[in-house]
C-alpha cells in the first residue's frame, strides 16, 4: 500500500476561498464506480472545449484525479474507499467534481457519497431541473417544470444513526425507549431495527437561508417548503415552522391572509417572492398535474432524494439531472444518478448529468461564458435528435449515439 496516488498537475494553481479565480485552477475529480469510468472523460473533453473555445486558450482547467470508491481499494487497499489524502485535496483545492459511487444496500459500507457531503459540511444539496426542448417527456407540457430543489444534505435519516434487528444496538435503544422514555408503540420490539432522524434549527435555518438567498440573486418567484409535519412533528414540522419563522426574521417576509403563506419583496428586482409549504405526498402529485406553480424547493435529505428523481423523470430522466453539493467554503459537483452498473464500461449512458454538474461548476466559477456555450451545445446536440439511448428510445426518429459520441455531438455544435 502506497502513500500517495495523487500528482499535482504542473502549471495549476489552486483555488482560494474569497481570492479571484485564477484562469489555470486546480480541479480535482473522482473518476466514480459503474458508469463512471464512461462519464467522467466525456465530460472533462466537453468541458475543456467549452473554456478553450470561450476563451480563446486564456483560460484552462488543470484536472487533478483524486480517489475513493472502488479504484480507490485498488490502489490504496481493499478497505480503503475514502482515502485521508483524497478528502484533504477536496479541502485543498475547494471545487472538485465526482462520477458516483456505489452503495451497497442492506449490510457493507455505508454511502461514501453522504460521508463526502458530511466530512466538508456541504449542507446545501442544489438540483436545477429544467427542460430541454425535444427531450421526450410523460408530460405534456414539460417546459413548465422550471425548479431548483435545495435539499438539506447533513441531516436527517442520512445521518446513518441506526442499528440493525436483534442487535446489541437495538435492544439497548429500544430499551431505553421502553423503559425510560415511556414508548409503548413499537409494534415488534424483538425483531426491529431502530433508526435515528436528527433535524436541528441551526441545520433547517442554513439550508432555508440558501434557498431564499437563491430565490432573490435570480429573481424566483417562490420558495416551497416540503416536509412531513403532519407525521414527524419535530423533525419535519421543524423543518417548516423554522423556514417561515427564518423567511420572516431576516428577509421581513409578512403573513399572507393571516399566513402561514408569506412574502417579502425582492430587494434586487422588487417583485414579490412567496414563501409556502407543502406536505410532500401533495406536493410529488402538484408537481405532475401542476408544475408552473413551483420554483425553488426547501425540503429535508430524504424528501430531496425522492424529489429530486421524481422530477428529473418529468424532463428526461435521471440521465440529464445535474446537482452540486455547496457548503459555505466547499463545493463537489455530482450528477443526480447513480452509478447504474449494468451499463457500465459500455460507453452508453447519457453523460448529461455529469457535463451539466460541470457547467454548473463553471458558473460557480463565473466562467458564465463556457457554461453558456455548454448549455447551448446541449441544447443544439438534442434539437440534431444526436441523443443516447435513454433519450431515442421514446424520441421518433432519433439517432442512438454512444456516451462518448454524444460529448463529440456537443463538442461539433460549440
Ligand atoms: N450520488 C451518487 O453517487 C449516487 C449513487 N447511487 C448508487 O448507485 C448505485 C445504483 O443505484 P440505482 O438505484 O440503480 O440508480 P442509478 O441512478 O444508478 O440507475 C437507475 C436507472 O437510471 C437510469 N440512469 C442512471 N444514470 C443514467 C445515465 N447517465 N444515462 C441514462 N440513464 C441513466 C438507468 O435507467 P434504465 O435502466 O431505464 O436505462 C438506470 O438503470 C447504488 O449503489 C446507489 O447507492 C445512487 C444515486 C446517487
Ligand atoms: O449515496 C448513495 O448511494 C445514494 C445517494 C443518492 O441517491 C443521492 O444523492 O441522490
Ligand atoms: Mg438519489
Amino acid at each position: 500500500m502506497s502513500a500517495s496516488h495523487i500528482t499535482v498537475p504542473a502549471g495549476g494553481q489552486k483555488i482560494v476561498p474569497g481570492q479571484p479565480i485564477p484562469n489555470n485552477p486546480i480541479i480535482p475529480f473522482i473518476e466514480g464506480d459503474g458508469i463512471g469510468v464512461d462519464i467522467t472523460p466525456v465530460m472533462k473533453d466537453v468541458i475543456d472545449a467549452a473554456v478553450a473555445k470561450a476563451y480563446g486558450g486564456q483560460k484552462q482547467i488543470h484536472w487533478m484525479e483524486v480517489y475513493a470508491g472502488e479504484k480507490s481499494t485498488r490502489l490504496y487497499g481493499s478497505d480503503v474507499w475514502l482515502p485521508e489524502e483524497t478528502l484533504a485535496a477536496l479541502k485543498e483545492y475547494s471545487v472538485s467534481i465526482k462520477g458516483p459511487m456505489t452503495t451497497p444496500v442492506g449490510g457493507g459500507i455505508r454511502s461514501l457519497n453522504v460521508a463526502l457531503r458530511q466530512e466538508l459540511d456541504l449542507y446545501q444539496c442544489v438540483r436545477p431541473v429544467r427542460y430541454f426542448k425535444g427531450v421526450p417527456s410523460p408530460l405534456k407540457q414539460p417546459e413548465l417544470v422550471d425548479m431548483v430543489i435545495f435539499r438539506e444534505n447533513t441531516e436527517d435519516i442520512y445521518a446513518g444513526i441506526e442499528w440493525s434487528a436483534e442487535s446489541e444496538g437495538a435492544r439497548k435503544v429500544i430499551a431505553f425507549l421502553q423503559n425510560e422514555m415511556g414508548v409503548k408503540k413499537i409494534r415488534f420490539p424483538d425483531t426491529s431495527g431502530i433508526g435515528i432522524k436528527p433535524v436541528s434549527i441551526e441545520g433547517s435555518r442554513r439550508l432555508v437561508r440558501a434557498a431564499i438567498r437563491y430565490a432573490i440573486d435570480n429573481d424566483r418567484k417562490s420558495v416551497t417548503i416540503v416536509h412531513k409535519g403532519n407525521i414527524m412533528k419535530f423533525t419535519e414540522g421543524l423543518f417548516r415552522d423554522v423556514g417561515y419563522q427564518l423567511a420572516q426574521e431576516e428577509f421581513g417576509a409578512e403573513p399572507i391572509d393571516g399566513g402561514p403563506w408569506c412574502k417579502f419583496s425582492n430587494p434586487r428586482t422588487g417583485n414579490d417572492i412567496i414563501i409556502k409549504d407543502a406536505i410532500a405526498d401533495a406536493f410529488l402529485q402538484q408537481i405532475l398535474l401542476r408544475p408552473a406553480e413551483y420554483d425553488v424547493v426547501a425540503t429535508l435529505n430524504l424528501n430531496g432524494d425522492y424529489i429530486s428523481d421524481a422530477l428529473a423523470a418529468q424532463v428526461g430522466g435521471i440521465g440529464i439531472a445535474p446537482g452540486a453539493n455547496i457548503s459555505d467554503r466547499y463545493a463537489i459537483f455530482e450528477a443526480t444518478h447513480g452509478t447504474a452498473p449494468k451499463y457500465a464500461g459500455q460507453d452508453k449512458v447519457n453523460p448529461g448529468s455529469l457535463i451539466l454538474s460541470a457547467e454548473m461548476m463553471l458558473r460557480h466559477l463565473g466562467w458564465t461564458q463556457a457554461a453558456d456555450l455548454v448549455i447551448r451545445a446541449m441544447e443544439a446536440a438534442i434539437a440534431d435528435k444526436q441523443v443516447t439511448y435513454d433519450f431515442a428510445r421514446l424520441m421518433d426518429g432519433a439517432t442512438e449515439v454512444s456516451c462518448s459520441a454524444f460529448g463529440r455531438a456537443m463538442i461539433d455544435r460549440m
